[in-house]
C-alpha cells in the first residue's frame, strides 16, 4: 500500500529536478502557445461537470509525464484504492476515509465491495432520514429561521454550499424561503445580534459537531438554549426545547446528554472536513431540497468515479494536484490563489483552507519522519473582481510568483444575467495579463507576464456541478498527500490550540498565570484590566 520510501528518494523526483533547473534558464508561456497549436487541447482535461484548461503553466510535455511517473512511482493508484476500499487510511486515528461511500447512489451500490455494503446501507438509511426531515422543515410554514452553530468541518461546508447555491433554481419547485444562518465564532457578536432577529416559535437550531464536544460550538448551543429557555414567548407559547434544536453528530449521547432528542448520526469514518454529504449537510437540504441534495451527491460521485477510472495523465484531480507539487516542491512556490469569478462562491477560498490545509499542513509523514519536503501552501483568495482591486497588483508584478485558480461557470445566475459577461471577461483577462505581461520603457509599469493560472469552468452553479468540483479538490488533496507521503486526515495541530484553550478560559476569571509564559500572563492581566 503505502511507499514507505521518502518521496524525495523516487527516480522521478531528482528527474524532475533536473528537468525544473533546464526549464527555469528560460521556459516562456507566450512561446509555447505559438510553437505548439495543440498545446490547449492536449493541456485542457474534461472531468464531469468541470473543464480544466491547464495550458497556462509552466509545464510541458516531459514535465508532466514525469510528474505522472513520480505518482506511480508513489503507489498513487493504491493508495487511492486502499482509500476508497476503506482501509485505515488516517493511520493515526486508526480509522478509515470514506467520504466517497456518503455519495454512492442506491442504483450504484454494485460499485462497492461486500465488505462495505452495511455501511453503505447505513448511509442510505441516514441519508433518507435526513432529507424526509429537510423536507419536513421546508413544508412547515411556521418555521421561518433555521440556525447552524458549528464550527470548522460542521461549518464550512454547508455554509459554502448553501451560499453558493443561493441563485439556483430547481426545474420543479422552488428554493426554500427559509431563512438559513450559520453561526461559528464564540464571539458572542454573532450569535447575539442574529437572536436579537429571530422568535423562538420561528426557529429550529441545527447543532452541528461530529465531537459535540467542540468548546466554541457548545458554548454557542448553551448560549442559545439559555435564549430559548428564558425567552418570554417560550413559556407563553408552551415551547419545549426538542422541537427547536436537533443535533447533527457522530456523538449521540453526548448530543442526548444536552436536551435534545432529535439527532441525526454519522459516522467516525467521516472526517469533520469532508462531512458535508453527511447528516452535516441537512442546512444544505433544507436550502435546496431532498432532489437537489441528491444531484449535489451525484455530481459528487462522477468525479469520484472520474479520479477511481481515469487514466493518470488525464485524471483531473491527479493532474491538479501533480502540478501543485510541481510548483510547491520543484518552484519553492509558497501559496495558491483562489479566485472564484462568483459571488456566489465567495466563502470557497475559506472552505478551501481548512481542505487543504488542514489536511495537509504536516511536518512528519505517515511513519512520524520529520520531512525535508515542503507540504501544504498558504490558500487564500477572494471572489473575483473584488480581488482585483485589492491584491491583484502583487500577484502581476510582486516578486513572488503565485498560481492563480480561475473559477467560472459558463451560464449565469438568476440575477442581472447580462452582467455576466462582464464578470467572465475579467476572469479571462486576468489569465491572460497573467501570462502575457507588459514591455514597458518605464519599469514601474512593466509586468514579467509568464505567470501561471488554472481555468475551471463549470457548465453551471448547480448542485451536480458543485458537488463534483468540492470533491475534486477532496480528492486533489489527496493526490499531494499521497506523493509526499503524509496523513491528509487528522490534525493534530489543532488539538494543541484546543487544549491550551481550555486551560487559559477560566485563568481569565481567576486570575490565576501560574506556570505561563511572561507574555500571555502579561496579557491576561490586561485583558483583565
Ligand atoms: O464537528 P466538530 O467535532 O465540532 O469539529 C469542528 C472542527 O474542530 C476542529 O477545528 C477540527 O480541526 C476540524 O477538523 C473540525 O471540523
Amino acid at each position: 500500500m503505502t511507499e514507505r520510501v521518502p518521496c524525495n528518494q523516487v527516480p522521478a523526483w531528482a528527474a524532475l529536478a533536473a528537468h525544473h533547473a533546464q526549464l527555469a534558464q528560460g521556459f516562456d508561456l507566450c512561446a509555447a502557445f505559438t510553437q505548439d497549436a495543440g498545446r490547449v487541447a492536449r493541456m485542457g482535461v474534461q472531468a464531469p461537470q468541470v473543464y480544466a484548461d491547464l495550458s497556462k503553466h509552466l509545464v510541458d510535455d516531459r514535465a508532466l509525464a514525469l510528474l505522472v511517473e513520480l505518482a506511480e512511482q508513489r503507489g498513487l493508484p493504491a493508495q487511492r484504492e486502499a482509500m476508497f476500499s476503506g482501509a485505515a487510511v488516517n493511520v493515526t486515528e486508526g480509522r478509515a476515509a470514506l467520504h466517497s461511500l456518503l455519495r454512492v447512489p442506491p442504483d450504484a451500490a454494485h460499485e462497492v465491495p461486500t465488505h462495505l455494503q452495511d455501511k453503505l446501507a447505513q448511509v442510505h438509511d441516514g441519508l433518507n432520514e435526513m432529507l424526509a426531515l429537510a423536507e419536513a422543515v421546508r413544508a412547515n410554514p411556521q418555521i421561518t429561521d433555521v440556525v447552524n452553530i458549528g464550527i470548522g468541518g460542521s461549518d464550512l461546508g454547508p455554509h459554502m454550499t448553501v451560499q453558493a447555491l443561493e441563485g439556483w433554481r430547481p426545474a420543479a419547485g422552488c428554493q426554500t424561503r427559509k431563512r438559513l444562518h450559520f453561526v461559528s465564532n464564540v464571539d458572542g457578536m454573532e450569535l447575539g445580534a442574529l437572536l436579537e432577529h429571530l422568535q423562538p416559535a420561528n426557529t429550529r437550531f441545527l447543532i452541528a459537531s461530529k465531537t459535540f464536544t467542540t468548546a466554541e460550538t457548545m458554548v454557542n448551543a448553551r448560549a442559545a438554549r439559555d435564549w430559548f429557555l428564558q425567552h418570554p414567548d417560550t413559556q407563553a407559547q408552551g415551547l419545549a426545547l426538542a422541537d427547536h434544536f436537533l443535533a447533527l453528530t457522530a456523538n449521540v449521547a453526548e448530543a442526548q446528554a444536552f436536551g435534545v432528542q432529535t439527532i441525526l448520526g454519522f459516522w467516525d469514518w467521516v472526517g469533520g472536513r469532508f462531512s458535508l454529504w453527511s447528516a452535516i449537510g441537512l442546512p444544505i437540504a433544507i436550502a435546496i431540497g431532498a432532489a437537489g441534495f441528491r444531484e449535489l451527491l451525484a455530481g459528487a460521485h462522477a468525479m469520484d468515479r472520474h479520479f477511481r477510472d481515469a487514466p493518470l495523465a488525464h485524471n483531473l484531480p491527479v493532474r491538479l494536484g501533480l502540478l501543485d507539487i510541481w510548483y510547491r516542491n520543484f518552484h519553492g512556490l509558497g501559496s495558491r490563489c483562489i479566485a472564484p469569478y462568483s459571488h456566489n462562491l465567495r466563502r470557497l477560498p475559506a472552505y478551501l483552507q481548512q481542505l487543504e490545509m488542514e489536511s495537509n499542513g504536516k511536518g512528519v509523514d505517515v511513519d512520524g519522519r520529520p520531512l525535508d519536503w515542503a507540504t501544504s501552501p498558504v490558500i487564500w483568495g477572494e471572489p473575483g473582481t473584488n480581488g482585483q482591486h485589492a491584491f491583484f497588483e502583487m500577484v502581476h508584478q510582486g516578486p513572488d510568483v503565485i498560481p492563480v485558480e480561475f473559477i467560472a461557470a459558463r451560464t449565469p445566475g438568476p440575477f442581472l444575467p447580462r452582467q455576466h459577461r462582464n464578470l467572465v471577461a475579467n476572469a479571462l483577462a486576468q489569465a491572460r495579463a497573467l501570462m502575457m505581461g507588459v514591455q514597458h520603457e518605464n519599469p514601474h509599469r512593466a509586468c514579467s507576464g509568464n505567470r501561471p493560472s488554472s481555468f475551471l469552468l463549470l457548465d453551471a452553479l448547480d448542485p451536480a456541478s458543485l458537488g463534483a468540483l468540492i470533491a475534486l479538490y477532496e480528492h486533489r488533496v489527496f493526490v499531494s498527500a499521497a506523493i509526499w507521503g503524509i496523513n491528509p486526515f487528522d490534525q493534530w495541530g489543532v488539538e494543541l490550540g484546543k487544549q491550551i484553550a481550555k486551560d487559559v478560559t477560566p485563568r481569565l476569571a481567576t486570575g490565576d498565570v501560574a506556570g505561563l509564559d511572561a507574555s500571555t500572563a502579561d496579557l491576561i492581566a490586561r485583558l483583565r484590566g
